[in-house]
């Protein structure tokens, strides 16, 4: 099993043994699906028996990860969780938050305005400000614990995984490191959304709290039991979670695509200038239907940077057939979207490695990315909207004001760290304002 470079491993499989490779890692089935069509085939349509995360005895029941959403097993509690954030953070409810991201954004490009070197921080920061806009305020100490889960998940790290016995030898017997480490996780976890939890409540209770998806499912109902009570505290903390890396790494790529396609970058600027009558407003979220450049732009973004490369694990609750092969109940499958696989795939997308919004265009658009991109079935990403959105609000006004230009004598490279999300790797970038009449739209 491969610990780096995973998607690119997970590709070479596929002129050997077709869409479709199987593993066996220490008695574990994996199945790794290397065309779009398989994986939307076995995780979307057969979704009911392949909608199972697999079973992390280490980061879930040890470490107490497992009451994430996005460990979570598929079944009543899972159903009742993506409910509930459908109605929080689904196409509709997000729109809500559009006036409150408009004005966010400005505040992020006024950063990288006064401080460009540092846009890669600013673009943390909003980031982060967006998150606490849509769900609570207080979730700062939560990346702590996002570490740590990286660390409790991680693939091969833990023999508990192996061997789930080991789970009760006692913690006192020397050198039991792992059980220490999973009970910190569990307190650290506990404290970093407890907190901001009982805060906004007692907020409420006050009369002073601000509009958050906390406020207002307390405000639903008054008396609320200590299971759902929790479950809001770790769906919010999930949330923090699983957007804020994605998006960072959808952010910073824009960053890099723009660095290395001035062509791109200028066709964007030219589509908004036209719309927003020659930089005298900046877009807003009503232009949206009018700038379908930036719209494929953005799509190409989603494509090209491919943010989880092999996504996120899927299980097999059942056993399944797939064109006559037979999956066993347990197997656990990635979808390997990544560079050199679905995302990447030439025949869907020819000249792969080229940045090039022009292929959504026109009468013969190639497949859309964000079927891929955010995941498959019943798992599919909930956030997708909510970071669509996010997304063109950072590009559009970024486009609209600033010339995002290679730093001279910086020699670039598209490398990516590796994990479930990967994020670009440090680069240099000079950002111009574009005009006086840009900075003023900014200062005023
Ligand atoms: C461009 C940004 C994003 C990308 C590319 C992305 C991608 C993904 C992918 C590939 C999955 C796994 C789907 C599967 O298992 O088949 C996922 C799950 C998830 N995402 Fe996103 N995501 C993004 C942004 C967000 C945002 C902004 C949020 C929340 C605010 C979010 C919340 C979640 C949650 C809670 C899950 C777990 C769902 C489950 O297990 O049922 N994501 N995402």
């Amino acid at each position: 099993m491969p610990h780096s470079h995973v998607s690119k491993h997970f590709a070479r499989l596929r002129p050997k043994y077709g869409d479709i490779a199987y593993l066996s890692v220490l008695s574990q089935d994996i199945i790794i699906l290397n065309s779009q069509k398989a994986a939307w085939e076995i995780l979307g349509v057969r979704g009911e028996t392949s909608s199972g995360r697999p079973i992390m005895t280490m980061a879930g029941e040890l470490s107490g990860y497992d009451r994430f959403l996005a460990l979570r097993q598929d079944g009543e509690r899972l159903r009742a969780g993506r409910t509930y954030l459908h109605s929080a953070i689904g196409p509709q409810h997000s729109r809500n938050y559009a006036p409150d991201q408009e004005e966010q954004v400005v505040r992020f490009l006024k950063k990288i305005l006064n401080d460009p070197e540092n846009f890669e921080e600013h673009c943390i920061w909003i980031m982060v400000t967006s998150h606490k806009i849509t769900m609570t305020p207080y979730l700062e100490s939560s990346t702590g614990v996002m570490d740590r889960f990286s660390e409790a998940a991680a693939t091969g790290r833990w023999l508990v995984d192996t061997i789930p016995l080991l789970k009760y030898i006692p913690t006192w017997l020397p050198g039991v490191k792992f059980k220490k480490f999973a009970a910190l996780c569990h307190i650290k976890a506990r404290e970093a959304f407890e907190e901001p939890f009982l805060l906004i409540k007692q907020q409420m209770k006050d009369g002073v709290a601000r509009k958050s998806l906390v406020a207002s499912y307390l405000e639903e109902s008054s008396s609320r039991t200590q299971e759902e009570e929790e479950f809001i505290m770790y769906t919010m903390g999930d949330l923090f979670g699983a957007g804020l890396l994605t998006m960072s790494s959808g952010i910073l790529s824009f960053f890099i695509a723009m660095v290395l396609n001035p062509s791109a970058q200028k066709k964007a600027q030219a589509e908004i200038d036209a719309v927003c009558d020659r930089q005298n407003r900046l877009p807003t979220f009503a232009d949206k239907s009018s700038l379908p450049y930036v719209e494929a732009l953005l799509w190409e973004v989603l494509r090209w940077s491919t943010i989880t490369p092999v996504g996120v694990p899927h299980r097999f609750t059942q056993d399944e057939t797939y064109q006559g092969l037979r999956i066993k109940k347990n197997t656990t499958a990635f979808a390997n979207i990544g560079q050199a696989a679905i995302l990447f795939d030439s025949e869907a997308y020819p000249e792969p490695e080229v940045f090039k919004p022009e292929r959504f265009l026109g009468h013969n658009p190639q497949p859309d990315p964000r079927k891929t991109a955010f995941g498959f079935g019943r798992r599919l990403c909930p956030g997708n909207a909510l970071a669509e959105q996010t997304m063109f609000i950072i590009l559009a006004r970024t486009l609209a004001t600033f010339d995002i230009q290679p730093r001279e004598g910086h020699k670039y490279s598209i490398s990516r760290t590796d994990g479930v999300v990967a994020l670009p790797t440090h680069f240099e970038v000079d950002i111009n304002i574009r005009s006086a009449l840009a900075k003023d739209l900014l200062e005023n």
